[in-house]
């Protein structure tokens, strides 16, 4: 395989291996990482992989960004990774009414993040015993992220993991889930404020280089690449099963959207496949920046708002930045003056020609809370499947953006994680699955901090390993 490399958006950067690019997490110049050339897959190398069973896909995948490790280690990290998901199949495509829905839940935390976040766990413990060093874990969730990384790196040796969330904004379950973690190195951060307060906190610590070289601090969120490459793969498994049982060449993803991640991984796996994807369709919920800029080129900051798909209530859209460098043509010059421009301007103008392509690229779709209740109601009629809400404001959008093609539309999470809307929509709670019971009987650690980047890092000073 051609060695690959690792160059940051914003260009300031030397170029990088991928494990020095796992380590490093955000780029030095405050950038985001990305790899120097996407691989576009030619027709002998989509025959090789279409028929494989998840592992062995996923396997394939990282070979070709992954080029520092050697195959037995990579084959290792991977098998022990998706050991611990309950499918067959890790991440299933199936038919439900006019849809395929793949099902992303059926890891340790029930979310789409267990997918790389158990790869991340067994990659972080790998390259730091090589190296005999340690680290703490820096990250920030709107509520799913921050328990499959907990989960992911839980019992690891040489980890300290520090979780910031928004108070009283993420699900009761969500909460349980982080909180009812009390091992000695585990640290879960209530912080008075919005995930966008979090995730500007952890970006602004981790751009502190002497305090990230100081305490070793390493990245759990999108921000570190190998979490983006991980979740390629589950859009390669769904296009070669749906397009193999459809007998059609082209699809469309569905992806509720938040941080911009998922949808990111989606591009890049459209951009390998050269063809198959015809459009991503990015669904957003009542916090609808991406939506603005797909449809009017309107990309200015607001407010976030609470809704019932709390994983998704976030404005600044953190792998934005991954996807600007591509519209830019390449240029991280550009890229570093439209990020400056966005943190004193909140927002952004773009032309007529970029936002055209960016309409090649993506359809979006704002969701209204009551629609995503309807979504829920209608969709449980028809199929008696139980969608939750964040995967119902993607399976709307996916509806609204139905042609010939077969819509795919991700669920990221399982509807018990999300009770209260369910019931909500259906008048009855989803049945309870076995990682989820009890968890309120459990003990819970958590610390109540403000959105004070000062006051989170005294707190890791005082309790970093
Ligand atoms: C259940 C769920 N769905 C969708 C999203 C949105 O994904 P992303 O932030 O990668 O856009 C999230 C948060 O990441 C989530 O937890
Ligand atoms: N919705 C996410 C927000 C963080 O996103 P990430 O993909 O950058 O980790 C969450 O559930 O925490």
């Amino acid at each position: 395989m051609r060695e690959m490399r690792y160059i940051s958006t914003r260009g300031g950067i030397a170029p990088l291996s991928f494990k020095e690019t796992v380590l490093t997490g955000l780029a030095e110049d405050g950038g985001l990482i990305l790899p120097e050339r996407i691989p576009v897959l030619s027709a002998e190398e989509k025959k090789a992989l279409r028929d494989l069973p998840y592992q062995d896909l996923a396997f394939k995948v990282f070979q070709y960004f992954v080029t520092d490790i050697p195959e037995e280690d990579l084959q290792r990290l991977v098998n022990k990774a998706y050991a611990t998901f309950t499918h067959p199949d890790i991440t299933p495509v199936v038919k439900k009414g006019p849809v395929w829905i793949l099902e992303l839940f059926h890891g340790p935390t029930l979310a789409f993040k267990d997918v790389a976040l158990q790869f991340l766990g067994h990659l972080f413990e790998y390259l730091l015993s090589e190296r005999g060093e340690k680290m703490n874990i820096l990250g920030a969730t709107s509520g799913d992220t921050g328990s499959a990384a907990i989960y992911g790196v839980r019992g690891k040796k040489n980890l300290a993991i520090f979780i910031l969330h928004p108070h009283g904004r993420v699900s009761p379950v969500q909460a349980l889930q982080m909180t009812t973690v009390t091992d000695p190195n585990v640290f879960n951060l209530a912080i008075k404020g919005t995930f966008d307060d979090c995730q500007a906190i952890v970006k602004l610590l981790f751009s502190d280089l002497e305090f990230k070289h100081r305490y070793r601090l390493g990245a759990v969120n999108s921000i570190n690449w190998a979490r983006v490459l991980a979740q390629v793969v589950y859009y390669l498994f769904a296009y070669f099963r749906v397009t193999e049982v459809e007998g059609i060449e082209e699809v469309r993803f569905s992806v509720p959207t938040g941080n911009f991640g998922d949808i990111f991984a989606g591009y890049v796996a459209r951009r390998m496949l050269s063809g198959g994807i015809e459009r991503l369709v990015l669904a957003t919920n009542e916090n609808d920046i991406l939506t603005r800029f797909v449809n009017h080129g309107d990309y200015s900051l607001r407010e976030v708002v609470p809704t019932i798909s709390p994983s998704m209530d976030i404005q600044v859209a953190s792998n934005f930045e991954r996807y600007l460098y591509y519209l830019y043509g390449e240029n991280p010059i550009r890229v570093r003056e439209a990020m400056s421009r966005f943190a004193e301007e909140k927002r952004l103008v773009f032309s007529e020609e970029e936002l055209s392509r960016v309409r090649a690229d993506f359809l979006s779709l704002s969701v209204s809370q009551e629609e995503t209740l309807r979504t829920i109601r209608e969709f449980y009629e028809e199929t008696s499947y139980i969608l939750d809400p964040h995967t119902a404001v993607g399976v709307r959008a996916g509806l609204a953006f139905r042609d010939e093609r077969p819509m795919i539309c991700l669920a990221t999470a399982h509807p018990a994680k999300f009770p209260e809307a369910v019931s909500r929509a259906l008048g009855f709670e989803p049945p309870i699955p076995e990682p989820l019971q009890g968890l309120s009987e459990k003990p819970r650690k958590v610390v109540l901090l403000p959105a004070d980047p000062q006051v989170v890092r005294r707190f890791i000073e005082e309790n970093a390993i």
